[in-house]
């Protein structure tokens, strides 16, 4: 153990850093002495198993030794060089992206290196309208794509867009003055569970079998004019938002941006790179886009990095300009050593193969969960990416009404899946989620058996108690 005096990295950490999702007097330092795998290691030994995979961006693992070794050996060439320069691990990982992962598919035409998931859309946004020379873009309800200004405009998770709240929850809420200002659309999300139709109806499909969700984006585009419509951007399961989509909603979108002639770009950050058992989301089902943005699992984020990938046409037209954009890390060769390191790691260990396997373990196991507690509803996800509804009733009431659209203002305490936090940490697991009723699992892409089991049992016996809290319809769970 390193010898640290944690009391004073406390002290520090209380009287110097601005908080996030608390408030000063509510903010609990929670310090972490090492990482490893899974897990997260505290200063006095304890070992917690991390179900958030923190931000769900450590996918091949804490301290991965093949990805660590890379990094020490770049540092014995590099400090930094910018853009304008290049490095071999920067070309390598280009060709690492652009050929062995996505070697197959006709449309990727060239790749630029950020260094977050927020730069990635923003980049995104400043291509799509540069190419298509239209101000318009769509988002959807529930969507996260980041805070920086361009994609904190498409960003509509309401607890997400870096407002500021009391405790109180009569006092005054404050959004970003002018944040969402800016032509953006909002449509609707494939959220099946709580759309209107398909509570009335069973299901929303018309005559031809499109969507209710997509004919409404469809019908809003043509409002605006597609004319004057960039592009639209999607996740393809919501991560911040909770929401895994229908299985035709994917194809029917991008069959619309098609007909439209508006751009698809689809945001990768939270699951490429393998976390839903194909190395992009958006391959389960056939598609191909015109942009994609991609971070967290680039690099499995020991070395934060980003980046977008563009179609050939793109391509071709930003190749005759000079075009005006810097970010200073951009494809930064310790980040860029990380990158080739982290992939060549996936391939060596088969690890989009195995997240796919292991995503039907998980599912067998939450299923089992879901015979057994009444607060269980809708299971969803695939690979090492699930969502599990937590609800009141066999309706699948939800416990916070409000739900996606709940702001931190409320009282956290009264979040089933705060109270689910609290009751699996007393095994060791740390599962969570950031919407009220929905929580949200991300492991490693080689996560063991015997983990998923020990996860199963922690969240098996935090169910136990919020089945009975749920039962006894406590004032906690109004
Ligand atoms: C689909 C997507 N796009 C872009 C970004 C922005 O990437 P960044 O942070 O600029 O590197 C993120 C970040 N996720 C945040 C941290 C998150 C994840 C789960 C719950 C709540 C929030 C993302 O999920």
């Amino acid at each position: 153990m390193t010898n640290i005096d944690w009391k004073k990295v406390e002290e520090w950490d209380n009287k110097y850093i601005l908080r996030t999702f608390a408030t000063q007097d509510e903010y609990q330092t929670v310090p972490i002495e090492s990482t490893e795998g899974d897990y997260l290691i505290m200063p006095d030994g304890t070992r917690l198993l991390d179900l958030f995979n923190q931000l769900y961006c450590v996918n091949t693992g804490q301290k991965n030794k093949k990805i660590n070794d890379a990094i020490k050996d770049a540092l014995d060439r590099y400090g930094f060089v910018w853009d304008a320069y290049t490095s071999d691990y920067k070309a390598k990982a280009a060709k690492l992206i652009m050929e062995d992962i996505l070697g197959e598919e006709s449309w990727p035409g060239k790749i630029r290196f950020v260094s977050t998931g927020s730069e990635a859309n923003e980049t995104a946004l400043f291509i799509a309208r540069l190419f298509k020379n239209r101000p318009n873009v769509i988002t959807r309800e529930h969507a996260y794509h980041g805070w920086t200004r361009g994609a904190s405009s498409l960003t509509r998770v309401k607890g997400t867009r870096s407002g500021i709240t009391e405790t109180d929850p009569n006092t005054e809420q404050r959004h970003v003055p002018g944040q969402q200002d800016g032509v953006v659309a909002v449509a609707p999300s494939p959220n099946c569970l709580r759309c209107p139709l398909s509570h009335k109806y069973g299901s929303c499909h018309d005559e031809t079998g499109e969507l209710a969700c997509v004919t409404y984006t469809r019908r809003m585009i043509e409002n605006q004019g597609p004319e004057q419509v960039a592009a639209m951007v999607t996740e393809i399961t919501q991560g911040a938002g909770s929401i895994h989509p229908p299985k035709e909603y994917i194809p029917q979108i991008r069959k619309m941006t098609k007909e439209l002639d508006i751009l698809w770009i689809v945001d990768e950050v939270l699951t490429g790179f393998g976390r839903t058992g194909e190395w992009f989301n958006y391959q389960h089902y056939g598609v191909e886009p015109d942009i994609v943005t991609m971070a967290k699992g680039l690099s499995s984020s020991t070395i934060p990095a980003g980046a977008v990938v563009v179609n050939k046409e793109i391509a071709e037209f930003m190749d005759q300009f000079r075009w005006e954009t810097v970010s200073t890390y951009s494809g930064h060769p310790i980040a860029m050593a990380a990158v080739c390191a982290n992939i060549e790691y996936m391939i060596e260990e088969n690890l989009v193969a195995k997240a796919k396997e292991t995503g039907k373990y998980f599912k067998k196991r939450l299923l089992e969960l879901q015979d057994k507690h009444p607060t269980v509803g809708p299971v969803n996800g695939a690979g090492v990416l699930w969502m599990v509804e937590l609800v009141k009733d066999a309706k699948n009431t939800p416990f916070i009404k409000l739900d996606r659209n709940t702001t931190h203002e409320a009282d956290p305490s009264t979040f089933p899946i705060n109270i689910i936090n609290a009751k699996a940490l007393e095994k060791g697991v740390l599962i969570g989620g950031f919407v009220p009723n929905t929580l949200r699992i991300g492991t490693s892409l080689d996560i063991s058996k015997e983990d998923i089991d020990k996860a199963i049992d922690a969240l098996d016996y935090a169910l136990d108690h919020l089945d009975k809290l749920a039962e006894q319809k406590q004032k906690t769970l109004v």
